[in-house]
């Protein structure tokens, strides 16, 4: 049971009053009185129109069913066009205009690089996220399948090793290359002291010489005891290029290299939202405290590595000799984001005056804003705190959340527009009237991004009604989805992100695959994107590799000449043709659909993991959140709705693939099996999913989820 805690109107769970009054507060110049009270005046003002907006989402949805309903069959895109305009769901366009952000740190304006996302409640990994700023491709490349066979269990493997140097040697060659030979050819690097600015040359095999193809490349260098480090830059992104012949993998190598560390996640974003399992005040307030500790500076996790523990902490900035003998300080950590949840929920670690349950978006504004005022530069050194704002549907929440925003700043007595907003361009209503969501927020906006997960499940859930979906994996060749992704990018470069702010892509959801990752994930810059959300600091440092590649400003400067992406295709309804599944189909597609559902919500409920990698049909690790889930659950409720399935054929492979499911997690003495009887929380949380997805609030799992979690932890108390 909660306990509660009175401060003026409302009251606050105890362990939510220790955080504010006893960690944040102390050294800040806010007061417990100008919090509290601030956060009842938010609650009075904002909390109505939450609310309103909520039951427009209703309402807009039941003439969606009902349309499509009455026009299933006989679709007309312009009749449905009209429809749209005539119940406000499509909103007039208004005149052009740019987005007139300022004080953005380089990081979301000018430069293009990978952005790392990771569960905030996991201490561990979320430091790890802030440290993936820099990541070693060596070990990105010898730990992945981007070199292929398996890595040795027994020390290091010199034939790997040898495939890493060489996969490096080439990215060296094509990006910071010598004027006429191969790095693979080098002696030596040797830093020309005399020279100003000091200049590199490379001594090579056969007694010649060398040097940069590009000199101004070469940015800087730190020499350490025999480890000599040389700093290169290549569209606006670092690099460094380690020289140590003490170490076992540059005596095996002839210049003496024994890595190439690559600036990696530019920024990461600490989520609260749908990598985190968050149900209640002791939950938020993990959640909380961790984002606090980034903030701080001073958040550890201890970590077991080797028979050894280590505590792990934020890194430091790195320090170099510039080449004109200046010192040179690059930041150590990626620009930390931080991703509130949506406008959906409400949360028990505050009551309101009436004894209800508060907006958790707005206690999310309130107090990530307050956490972050422990930055002192070290994170934005521009003073903006940078807040994500998922699932809005349409410039009315998008204009909710800059008004709330808005009274945040004052209550913070924060300059206005401090707080920035990133859009997650993730629903439909959004989509389709983007550019007057980002006018709504034109002033705080840092980034656009597709999160083509929550766009796709609430796709299925907006057209419900209009016929069974195509399979989900097929989902990505449909019109809607390939428009969408263009749709985003033209509205961006049309109110000027170019330069100014993120244009962002979305998640690559399979972690283990990084050599399809790294024969895809370049397409994200090609179609206009300056930064794409990766799972894990491999994935980051790997990534950056595209950003070498592409020249993302150059990119945009083409795209922004191409007609927009047509209305008509964003609006083309994924639904099956006449040809039909054969029933091997039916089956597989809710096999594999069960064992997400399943794999996920397990651990959900049972263990309060937000975010899990769980293994596919074809035993691929897949990264589910609870925007997969979100597919997966409305993907079935839909087949069972139009009767492609049956009740009983979901039930019958649910307990089959639960099965499964305690299979594969039989080595984790945390876990509990869902069979043999299937009576547990978990398993009922994920039948609910299903046989109830339709009726859920645009799809969403999070009500379910929530209830079904407290169920649990009650249980386990
Ligand atoms: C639709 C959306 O909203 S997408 C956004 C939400 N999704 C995310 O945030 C994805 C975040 N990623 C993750 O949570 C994880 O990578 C998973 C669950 C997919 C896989 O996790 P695991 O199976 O534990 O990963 P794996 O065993 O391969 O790697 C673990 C190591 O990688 C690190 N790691 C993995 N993911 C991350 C991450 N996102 N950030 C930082 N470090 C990470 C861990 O710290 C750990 O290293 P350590 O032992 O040195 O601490
Ligand atoms: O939040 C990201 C998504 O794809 O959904
Ligand atoms: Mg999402």
């Amino acid at each position: 049971m909660t306990s509660y805690e009175r401060r003026g109107a409302l009251q606050i769970a105890q362990e939510l009053c220790c955080l504010v009054e006893q960690d944040i507060l102390p050294s800040l110049s806010v007061s417990a009185d100008v919090v509290w009270q601030g956060l009842a005046d938010l609650v009075e003002r904002c909390g109505p129109i939450n609310k309103t907006l909520l039951a427009r989402r209703e309402d807009l949805q039941l003439r969606l069913d009902s349309w499509h309903k009455d026009h299933r069959g006989a679709f007309d895109p312009d009749v449905y066009m009209r429809f749209l305009c005539d119940i406000g769901y499509l909103v007039p366009e208004g005149a052009d205009f740019s987005i007139a952000t300022t004080n953005l740190d380089a990081e979301v304006s000018i430069l293009a690089g990978p952005q790392l996302v990771v569960p905030v409640d996991n201490a561990r990994y979320a430091l790890n996220a802030a440290n993936a700023r820099w990541g070693s491709l060596f070990d990105a490349l010898y730990g992945s399948d981007v070199i292929a066979g398996k890595v040795a269990s027994g020390g290091y493997d010199s034939d790997r090793g040898a495939q890493v140097i060489a996969w490096a040697t080439d990215f060296l060659d094509q990006y910071i290359p010598l004027a006429e030979a191969s790095h693979g050819d080098v002696l030596e690097y040797i830093v020309d002291e005399t020279a100003e600015p000091a200049a590199l040359t490379v001594a090579l095999k056969g007694g010649t010489s060398d040097r940069l193809r590009y000199p101004e490349g070469f940015r800087a260098r730190c020499q350490d005891g025999g480890r000599l480090t040389l700093l290169f830059c290549h569209h606006g992104l670092h690099l460094e290029l380690v020289i140590d012949r003490s170490h076992p993998v540059g005596a095996e190598n002839l210049s003496g290299v024994c890595d190439v560390i690559l600036e990696s996640a530019l920024t990461a974003i600490m989520d609260c939202e749908d990598s985190v399992a968050a149900v209640d005040a002791e939950d938020k307030v993990r959640v909380y405290q961790n984002w606090l500790g980034l903030m701080k500076g001073d958040l550890t996790a201890d970590v077991q590595k080797g028979g050894k523990t280590i505590e792990r902490r934020l890194n430091r900035d790195r320090l170099y000799q510039g080449v004109c003998g200046e010192d040179l300080r690059l930041p150590g950590r990626s620009l930390m984001l931080v991703r509130n949840v949506g406008h959906l929920m409400t949360t028990d670690a505050v009551l309101d005056e009436k004894g209800n349950e508060i907006p958790e978006g707005i206690l999310d504004a309130l107090i990530t804003s307050l956490c972050a005022l422990h930055d002192r530069g070290a994170n934005s050194r521009t003073g903006s705190i940078y807040i994500v704002k998922p699932k809005m549907h349409g410039p009315e929440e998008a204009a909710f959340t800059n008004d709330l925003f808005d009274q945040v700043e004052d209550i913070l007595n924060l300059p206005r527009h401090t707080i920035k907003v990133g859009v997650m361009d993730e629903e439909r209503h959004t989509t389709v009237n983007l550019k007057e969501c980002i006018r709504a927020v034109k002033d705080r906006i840092f980034f656009i991004n597709t999160g083509f997960l929550d766009r796709t499940g609430d796709e299925i859930h907006s057209v419900m009604e209009a016929g069974p979906m195509v399979r989900k994996n097929a989902m990505k060749g449909e019109a809607w989805i390939d428009a969408y992704e263009r749709w985003n990018v033209d509205i961006g470069l049309s109110v000027g992100m170019q330069g100014r702010a993120q244009i962002g892509k979305g998640m690559w959801a399979m972690p283990d695959e990084m050599a399809q990752m790294m024969a895809s994930k370049g397409d994200h810059l090609l179609a206009g994107a300056s930064c794409a959300w990766v799972p894990s600091p491999t994935a980051a440092t790997l990534h950056a590799t595209h950003y070498h590649t592409h020249d993302v400003a150059a990119l945009q400067k083409q795209l922004i000449r191409r007609p927009r992406a047509a209305l008509q295709d964003l609006l083309t309804l994924p639904i099956m043709s006449e040809t039909t599944v054969s029933d091997a189909e039916i089956a597989e597609e809710l096999a594999n659909n069960c064992q997400g559902i399943l794999g996920y919500v397990v651990r959900w409920i049972d263990q309060g993991v937000g975010c899990s990698k769980v293994p596919d049909i074809d035993h691929r690790g897949l990264m589910e959140d609870r925007a997969t889930l979100r597919i997966s659950s409305q993907h079935i409720a839909n087949w069972l709705h139009h009767d492609i399935c049956t009740g009983p054929q979901v039930e019958k492979t649910l307990r089959r693939m639960a099965l499964v499911v305690d299979q594969q997690n039989k080595t984790d003495p945390l876990y509990q099996p869902m069979g043999p009887d299937f009576t547990g929380v978990a398993f009922q949380a994920a039948r609910d999913l299903i046989f109830k997805g339709r009726d859920q609030p645009n799809g969403y799992t999070e009500p379910l989820l929530h209830a079904r979690r407290r169920e649990a932890k009650a249980q386990q108390i």
